[in-house]
């Protein structure tokens, strides 16, 4: 469990963080949102306990992290922004370096070693300096490192920055797979990641916390949550769908020739389009309802704020 009381960072007139209260508790896929700058990895440094926070308190298992600082950063996977240090070293020489940094020795700490080799896919680079790695392996390495000791706590600050699609896929796997007893906090810019991952976005910018809930959630602010998109093959007489009951406003998007029908709060119209359709004898190509644009929602929040 993790505790965070009106915690705030300030770097000399500057306000980096301010005033956050949030608790995180096992089973929680948490996903940091924010703009660039809004302080995200000033966050995560304090819970990490890298990073003294100028106001309020952290306690994770019960523990102030401010007295406890090297008990709880054993607990604790932490992945930084961009590639591990020690570029000169193999893959292999740096996983041994970290494992040793936390204590293992001998089979254990080899077994360990090979565990993430393994869960990582890193197998192909073990005796490659990481200097010469791909952004993505690097950012694999880094991943590894955060898992050599079973952390109860993973915080990853922009897990999948680099990789390529199928990478990204597959890290968002291990995430899933992880987090079923632990703690994990991970910081994106990437908001399908959220829904894809998370069970819950916590969202900040200027260092305030503006949401916190669960992705459905968020989706539900969104304009276009349950609204219906269709698309006709060929112009057609389309007013009769501002006319349905239950819709409240139809919307063309010119360029893509999309047409959108918003509802009344809480209404589903599906049906009341998808028999309008038939009715009239629309070129429909495509027909869809919407799961709420995130992008959207994100900016409302944060353009908000600044
Ligand atoms: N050591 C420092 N000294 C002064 N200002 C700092 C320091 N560290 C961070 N900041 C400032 O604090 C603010 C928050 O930075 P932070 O790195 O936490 O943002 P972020 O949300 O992680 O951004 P990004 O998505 O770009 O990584 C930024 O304006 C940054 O310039």
């Amino acid at each position: 469990m993790i505790s965070v009381k009106n915690l705030s960072k300030s770097f000399g007139h500057f306000s980096a963080v301010e005033d956050l209260n949030f608790d995180v508790k096992p089973g929680d896929i948490v996903g940091f949102l924010g703009p660039n700058g809004a302080g995200k990895s000033t966050t995560m440094k304090m819970l990490t306990g890298f990073l003294q926070p100028t106001h309020g308190s952290i306690e994770i298992f019960d523990m102030s992290i401010a007295q406890h600082t090297k008990d709880i950063q054993e607990r604790i996977g932490y992945l930084p922004e961009g590639a591990p240090a020690y570029g000169d070293m193999t893959t292999y020489q740096f996983l041994k370096f970290i494992a040793e940094v936390r204590g293992f020795r001998g089979k254990d700490k080899e077994q360990r070693i090979r565990n993430v080799i393994e869960k990582i896919e890193l197998q192909d680079v073990v005796n490659r300096p990481i200097e010469n790695l791909s952004k993505g392996f690097k950012r694999r390495v880094g991943l590894a490192q955060a898992l050599i000791h079973d952390p109860d706590i993973l915080i990853l600050d922009e897990p999948t920055d680099g990789l390529d699609p199928n990478q990204k896929h597959q890290v968002r796997e291990l995430i899933t797979q992880l987090a079923q007893d632990k703690i994990v906090i991970i910081s994106t810019h990437i908001l399908e990641e959220v829904t894809a991952v998370c069970n819950r976005v916590m969202i900040i910018a200027k260092g305030k916390l503006l949401f916190d809930d669960t992705p459905l959630r968020l989706q539900q602010r969104s304009r276009y949550y349950q609204a219906v998109t269709i698309h006709l093959s060929y112009l057609a007489d389309i007013s009769g769908l501002a006319e349905l009951e239950g819709v409240a406003e139809m919307e063309v998007e010119q360029k893509t020739g999309h047409v959108t029908l918003f509802p009344e709060p809480g209404q589903h119209i599906l049906h009341e389009v998808t028999a309008h359709v038939q009715r009239a004898k629309l070129p429909v190509d495509t027909l869809f309802i919407e799961q709420g644009r995130l992008d959207q929602v994100f900016r409302d929040l944060t353009t908000e704020v600044a």
